[in-house]
Order: structure tokens, then sequence, then C-alpha cells
């Protein structure tokens, strides 16, 4: 298992203030910045595009994690890697050939990685676990910020930890567990206990809206996972 990662989306940031908020969150604890593209098309919700990424990545140095709800998916990548995308996820179902999606977003310098929804079957990972240094699972139907986790994903956590694990002892490549939507302090530590190592949480941390809210959720939080990790 890899380090833990805490990612906020800023989904729930107060975007007329957005490079404070990410230089804020990040001085408050967390390790990335989550970045939600939502094209009214994949998804039922509009949100920002490579301009918005390339305005606020001077204001950190930390990973920008740029999770793809876009349908078609490959004119966009080369956009985003430009802009300063250190990650690049996107849903299985949205890419006609997600081999070639992978390849080209490794091709334009990102980090590659697959996006499943919840009802999005484990065998999809199949003959690409090579070509992935992450895998995101969706713990909420994709669109909103804000949702319920669903807790039938926890046993879908527990089987990609073990498919994950099992390609690390084969192969020597490591490939991160991220979870994504409904993540809480009261809930992390059940969500790190199934097998995640990356944990996005948008309105549990921006929700407190002052930098000592978020210090203090980003801290509950990592002390949640690390009790279950002792
Ligand atoms: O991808 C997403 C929604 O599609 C968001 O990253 C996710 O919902 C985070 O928000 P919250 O923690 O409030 O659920
Ligand atoms: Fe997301």
């Amino acid at each position: 298992m890899q380090d833990i990662r805490i990612a906020p989306s800023i989904l729930s940031a107060d975007f007329a203030r957005l490079g404070e908020e990410v230089r804020d969150v990040i001085a408050s604890g967390a390790d990335w910045i989550h970045f939600d593209v939502m094209d009214n098309h994949y998804v039922p919700n509009l949100t920002i595009g490579p301009c918005v990424l390339k305005a606020i990545r001077p204001y950190t140095e930390a990973d920008i994690d740029v999770h793809l709800m876009v349908e078609p998916v490959d004119s966009l990548v080369p956009e985003f890697a430009k802009a300063g995308a250190d990650w690049i996820t996107f849903h299985v179902e949205a890419s006609r050939h997600v081999d070639r999606t992978l390849q080209l977003i490794r091709d334009s310098g990102a980090k590659p990685g697959l996006v499943l929804n919840p009802a999005t079957p484990v065998e999809s990972l199949n003959y690409v676990l090579d070509k992935i240094d992450m895998i995101l699972l969706m713990s909420v139907n994709p669109g909103f910020g804000g949702q319920k986790f669903i807790p039938g994903v926890l046993r879908k956590i527990r089987e990609v930890r073990a498919l994950a694990d099992r390609h690390f002892e084969e192969t020597g490549h490591a490939i991160r567990v991220e979870v994504d939507g409904g993540v809480k302090t009261d809930n992390i530590g059940e969500i790190a206990r199934a097998g995640a190592d990356t944990f996005v949480a948008g309105s549990a941390i921006f929700g407190r809206k002052s930098k000592e809210g978020y210090r203090e959720v980003i801290e509950a939080m990592r002390a949640a996972v690390k009790s279950v990790q002792a």
C-alpha cells in the first residue's frame, strides 16, 4: 500500500476565489487538488476546463488530479496536460478505445487513471493494469458534489485492492486506489480499511469555509485513516 493522499475536490470551493482556495487547502494539510471536469453530456452538469486549470496552476506545486467526466475524452487530454495536470483519469464508458486513451495520457506527460462508476464491473480493468497508475472508484454516481456514499462500493474497493496488490507482486508496478464521492470524517476509516489509499473529499472539506475548518477536517481524516492502518 502506498502513502495516503487526501485530495480536496475544488468542485465545492468558492469559485470566485479559486486560486486562494487551492493555496489555503494545501496550506491546511491537503496533499493533492482534485479537479472535476463535467461536460453536460457524459454527466448532467457543467464545470471547468483547461483555462481554469492553467489559472490555478501557479497557486500550488501539489499534484493536480484531473477527473474527466467528459465524452469524448481524447481531444481534451493534451489540453489538460499542457495546462498542468499531473494525473488524468477518465471513465471507461466515455472512451471508445480505452487503451488508446491511456497511452495518449502517458504520451502527453501525465499519469493515467481509469474511473469505474458504482455499477461498472471490476473486469473493465482487465488487460490495462500495466497502463494505469491509479484506479478511481466512484462511490456516488458522477455529476454532483454533496451526494451520499454508496456503501456497496466498499466490497468493490476490497476487490480492487486485492487486484492492485496482486499486480504489484507480479510486476512491481504500484497502482493507487482512489475513492471519490461522499467521503467524510465518519466513513473514511472504513474506506481505508477496505483498501483505498487516495481519498477525494469536496463538501466535507470546503463546507467548513475557513482555513482552520479545512485543517480540522483534513487532520481528522488523516487520523481516522492512520488508526485503521496501525
Ligand atoms: O467527481 C465528483 C462528482 O462527480 C466529485 O469529485 C465528488 O462528488 C466530490 O464531492 P463530495 O466529496 O462532496 O461528494
Ligand atoms: Fe471527482
